[in-house]
């Protein structure tokens, strides 16, 4: 019918039918934010709402020296071979690296110095230059650290959460590569007491209230703490994590002052995400048939 005036006016002859306010509406076609970028965003907030800067971590690719040199990991350290570690083709070698500080890491690993002893072998340039997919975030930890020693002393409160690369067999709860979530804090006085009150601190704010701690190895820190928490809903203790304090052999080389210690911890994002969303084969978090 044409939009006359009249026509128009003839709803008001219509029977409607009675309108039904109990009817759902339509679903809404909408998306899901992934499980990993929820508590990813979750550990953000913990870290932000208790001080920390977030660090620089767009850099898959790392040298060798600022993932395991500058953390005194000796070259001959087994993470360090092909079947752990991605080494790249091409650019293969890092470009520029300050050499003073070179200097003085290859004095370090080699004969000691700052009251250690050092590892006694030859370290080589080369092998410091290869590239690779970082295999952990303390590789930008030891950037940022050496850029802080490079200023006059200010503490400093830093975290990271983003891809590392294992060359490792994957399996159900493992993949070639993860999300690792760390944090440092850089001040003056620092004990292991302090590591365990902020660990407390931190994990609280997950729900974790009962922390116990294992002492561990870590090549870059002195002495290290494999964190256990336990879990109330799964009413277990379950590992959450590892922490240290990083040697003088890797922050005096960089110039940091002697009376600075720096505290350490690192986690994984895909292990609590599994636990916080039941989810027991870690491939379910990837791929498409996810519907968290
Ligand atoms: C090769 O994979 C290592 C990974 C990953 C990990 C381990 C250590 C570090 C580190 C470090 C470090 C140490 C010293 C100084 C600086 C960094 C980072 C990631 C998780 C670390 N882990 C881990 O995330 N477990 C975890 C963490 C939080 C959590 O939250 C609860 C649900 C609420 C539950 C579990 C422990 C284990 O899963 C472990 O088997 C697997 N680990």
């Amino acid at each position: 019918t044409d939009l006359t005036r009249e026509n128009l006016q003839n709803w008001k002859e219509l029977e409607f039918k009675e309108y039904n306010f109990n009817a759902k509406g339509a679903p809404l076609e909408a998306g899901h934010l992934h499980a990993l970028l929820k508590v990813r965003k979750q550990f953000k907030d913990i870290f932000v709402q208790m001080g920390f800067e977030e660090m620089p971590t767009n850099n898959f690719v790392e040298s060798s020296f600022w993932n395991f040199d500058a953390l005194f990991q000796p070259q001959q350290h087994p993470a360090r071979d092909s079947h752990d570690t991605f080494f790249l083709k091409a650019p293969s070698t890092t470009r520029t690296l300050p050499e003073d500080y070179v200097e003085r890491v290859k004095r370090v690993h080699e004969s000691g110095g700052y009251g250690s002893r050092g590892y006694n072998y030859d370290w080589k340039r080369e092998e410091a230059n290869k590239n690779l997919l970082r295999t952990h975030t303390t590789a930008v930890s030891s950037r940022m650290l050496y850029a802080l020693a490079q200023k006059p002393f200010e503490p400093k409160k830093y975290f990271s959460i983003d891809r590392v690369f294992r060359n490792e067999a994957v399996d159900r709860t493992h993949l070639a590569e993860f999300h690792q979530v760390e944090g440092l804090i850089c001040d003056r006085g620092l004990t292991l007491g302090h590591l365990i009150g902020v660990l407390n601190d931190f994990f609280s704010r997950l729900g974790m209230t009962k922390l116990r701690f294992k002492p561990a190895y870590n090549p870059y820190t002195e002495p290290s703490m494999e964190i256990f928490g336990y879990h109330e809903s799964l009413g277990k203790w379950v590992e959450i994590g590892n922490s240290g304090m990083f040697r003088p052999e890797m922050l005096l080389p960089m110039g940091l002052p002697e009376d600075v210690q720096v505290i350490a911890w690192g986690l994984s994002l895909e292990r609590p995400t599994m636990i916080l969303y039941g989810i027991d084969n870690i491939r379910d978090l990837f791929g498409h048939k996810v519907d968290l």
